[in-house]
């Protein structure tokens, strides 16, 4: 089923959590909700859950308001980042928990919840671990279950608030790739908050960003790597090196410095110039830009360059395949620069 919220606002003393957001997320879509701490995911995620009440604005399932409805109307599921099963319970019994609770005129029948619980487990890979209780399972395997859990009620969406952000990197690494995969065999509509910019560019269909309770930039990963709307996209998705400077009759010019770089569109006055450090390339003769190596770090088959730019304050990253035969440049040693690909931004944006 698709979703579609309409100009959401929550506001508490002093704080727009959520200001006016729109959003469309088509039936079968996988969407990262990403943004730093406080920018407004969880609430968004509980908004759309039922939890917590809009102050204005509209949640749509399909074409049938449920703005008003509760989280069990709306037959959500959710999973949150600490592992919510009941400890009392096997996992058999938590996974089957939002079935046996309906009220009995919906309930399937013992027999049914039975295979619907041995399906799941089969889905999330774990046959054969029903009569297990939480405490005999790992981290990863205790959120495997809570999606089955979720997964059981055959939810309209399931919303997902950092499922993996309790768990150790290489255990967070090898769930997305489930959880992506295991997407693909449900097609379940998903909404999956995180502040983790690598797991949202890997694992969603499309990333909404947020900022400050506003959508800043809704675009599939590609988009949102390759052409960020603004430099508090570009900033926050995979590392930015800033060039401070002005545009003066459509160009970017850096002080101290004759290059100047295309800057269409951008207001006259201080802009920022921003470019990832694999898009920026030493160059030859009077090209690029001066700069001066501070550290060099070779690292397997990449070479990371920290340079210092006449007139910045702060430092430049280089990042080059280190070629056979190319030697690491020295601390010390002049190089120019020249970005291949930047986007310059206004500094009063
Ligand atoms: N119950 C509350 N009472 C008052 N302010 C709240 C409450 N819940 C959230 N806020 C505020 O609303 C804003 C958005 O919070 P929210 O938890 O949605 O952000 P988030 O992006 O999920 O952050 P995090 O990644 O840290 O979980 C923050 O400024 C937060 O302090």
């Amino acid at each position: 089923m698709d979703l579609h919220l309409r100009q959401l606002s929550k506001r508490y003393t002093g704080v727009a959590a959520l200001d006016g957001v729109d959003l469309h997320v088509e039936a079968g879509e996988l969407v990262a909700l990403l943004g730093p701490s406080g920018s407004g995911k969880t609430t968004l995620l509980r908004v759309i859950a039922g939890l917590l009440h809009p102050d204005a604005g509209q949640v749509l399932f399909g074409r049938d308001d449920a703005t008003r409805l509760s989280l069990r109307e709306r037959n959500v599921g959710f999973v949150f980042q600490h592992y919510a099963l009941f400890k009392h319970m096997t996992v058999a019994e938590n996974i089957a928990f939002g079935l046996r609770s309906r009220p009995r005129s919906r309930r399937p029948d013992k027999a049914t919840i039975k295979r619907r619980v041995e399906e799941l487990l089969g889905l999330i890979q774990l046959p054969g671990f029903g009569d297990r209780y939480p405490e005999q399972l790992s981290g990863g395997q205790k959120q495997r279950v809570a999606l089955a859990r979720a997964l059981a009620i055959d939810p309209t969406v399931l919303l997902l608030d950092e499922p993996f952000g309790a768990l150790d990197a290489k255990v967070r690494v090898e769930l997305r790739r489930w959880l992506r995969q295991l997407h693909e065999r449900t097609g379940q509509t998903t909404l999956f908050v995180t502040h983790d910019q690598e797991e949202a560019l890997e694992l969603a269909d499309r990333i909404v960003v947020l900022r400050e309770g506003r959508i800043e930039q809704v675009g599939t990963p590609d988009e949102i790597y390759s052409d960020p709307a603004s430099a508090y996209v570009f900033d926050f998705i995979g590392r930015a090196n800033v060039l401070e400077g002005e545009v003066r009759g459509g160009r970017f010019h850096l002080p101290g410095h004759a290059r100047t770089f295309s800057a269409d569109g951008v207001p006259e006055g201080a802009a920022r110039l921003y470019a990832r450090a694999h898009d920026v390339a030493p160059g030859e003769g009077d090209e690029g830009i001066a700069a001066r190596v501070v550290a060099a770090h070779r690292l397997a088959d990449r070479i990371t360059l920290e340079l210092h730019v006449e007139g910045q304050a702060r430092p430049v990253e280089l990042d080059f395949a280190a070629t056979p035969g190319l030697t690491t440049p020295a601390p010390g040693s002049e190089l120019r620069l020249v970005p291949l690909r930047y986007r310059v931004y206004s500094s009063a944006g």
